[in-house]
C-alpha cells in the first residue's frame, strides 16, 4: 500500500525591504521570508482538492502587507507573527513554520538615506507555531573568525594513512553557523538576546586557547549557554578553514609562521549541539 507520508508547503524567499522613515533618517530592514504550512493537506495531494490549500501566493502577499502593517523589528517576532497568523486565521492550517533570513547594511556616510550592505554575518530564525505552542531557534551564518595563535593540533591517531603533521601552533579559522534554541520564547527580548548570543560566541573563539577546533566548539557553544539564560540548546556547524605554511625553501627564504595558502576545499567540518541537561523537548524546532 502506498500512503501519504509528512508534507509541507509554502512559499520560500519572499524578498523584503522595509524602509522606515523618521523625517530624514531613514532604516531598512532586508529581509529572506519562508513560509511553511501544513495541515488538512491529504485531498490537495490524494485528489487535487484545493480547498483546504491557502495559496502560497497568498502566502507571500502576507508577508508583503505584514511588512507595511506592522514593520519588521526582530526577525523572530516578524516568524511568529506570521506563524500565528496563518494557524490561527485558517482552520485547515495546523503548523506554520516561518525562517527568515536577514541581510544587515551599514550607512554610508551621514546623509540618512544612504547605505552599504555590511560584512557582517547573516542573521536568521525559524519559528514553528502550531496553534498552542511556538518554537524559536535564533542564529547566524558567515560569522567568519581567525586566531593567528593559541591553537595546537597533536596526539590524533596515526595509522597507515597518516601524514598530518603534529602543530603546536597554527592558524585556527572558521566561518560559524550557529543556532541555538529558546526555552521558552514567548517575552524573549530577541535582538539583546540575539547581541549577547553573537558576544559570547565571538568571546569563546578569540579566547579560547584551542587543542582542536571540537574543544573550541564545545566552549562557544557553553559560553552562549552560561551568558544567554533564555536558550537552552546550541547547535553549531564549523568548517575548518585550513591555512597551510608555504614552503618557501625552494627560494632559499625561511617561513617561520608568515606566509600562509589558504585551502578553500577539502575541508574539516566540525559540527556538535551543546545543551542544558534539563532542556525542554526541542518538539519541530529544529525542523
Ligand atoms: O581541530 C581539528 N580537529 C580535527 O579533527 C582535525 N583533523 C585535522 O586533520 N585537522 C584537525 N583540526
Amino acid at each position: 500500500m502506498i500512503i501519504l507520508g509528512p508534507n509541507r508547503y509554502g512559499k520560500a524567499e519572499t524578498r523584503v525591504v522595509r524602509v522606515t522613515r523618521h523625517g530624514d533618517a531613514h532604516h531598512i530592514k532586508d529581509v529572506n521570508v519562508s513560509t511553511s504550512l501544513s495541515g488538512d493537506m491529504a485531498e490537495v495531494h490524494l485528489s487535487g482538492d484545493n480547498s483546504a490549500v491557502l495559496a502560497t501566493d497568498t502566502q507571500k502577499n502576507t508577508v508583503h502587507a505584514f511588512a507595511k502593517k506592522h514593520g519588521v523589528g526582530a526577525i523572530e517576532d516578524f516568524a511568529l507573527l506570521l506563524a500565528r497568523h496563518f494557524v490561527d486565521s485558517q482552520p485547515t492550517v495546523h503548523h506554520a513554520r516561518v525562517a527568515i533570513e536577514e541581510y544587515s547594511w551599514e550607512r554610508n556616510g551621514d546623509s540618512g538615506h544612504s547605505f552599504v550592505r555590511s560584512g557582517r554575518e547573516t542573521r536568521t530564525c525559524v519559528a514553528h507555531y502550531d496553534g498552542s505552542q511556538a518554537w524559536v531557534v535564533s542564529g547566524l551564518t558567515g560569522l567568519v573568525v581567525l586566531n593567528t595563535t593559541n591553537s595546537e593540533f597533536w596526539g590524533y591517531i596515526k595509522d597507515e594513512y597518516t601524514t598530518l603533521p603534529e602543530t603546536r601552533d597554527r592558524i585556527l579559522a572558521t566561518a560559524v553557523d550557529a543556532a541555538w534554541r529558546h526555552a521558552a520564547p514567548d517575552g524573549d527580548a530577541f535582538d539583546k538576546s540575539y547581541e549577547n548570543a553573537r558576544q559570547a560566541l565571538l568571546a569563546a573563539f578569540g579566547g579560547t586557547y584551542s587543542l582542536s577546533l571540537q574543544q573550541t566548539l564545545y566552549a562557544m557553544g557553553s559560553r552562549v549557554l552560561n551568558d544567554c539564560p533564555e536558550i537552552c540548546e546550541v547547535r553549531l556547524s564549523l568548517p575548518n578553514r585550513h591555512h597551510f605554511l608555504v614552503d618557501l625553501s625552494p627560494f632559499g627564504l625561511d617561513n617561520e609562521d608568515e606566509v600562509y595558502f589558504a585551502a578553500d576545499r577539502p575541508y574539516g567540518l566540525i559540527e556538535g549541539a551543546v545543551l542544558r541537561d534539563d532542556a525542554p523537548a526541542a518538539g519541530p524546532a529544529w525542523e
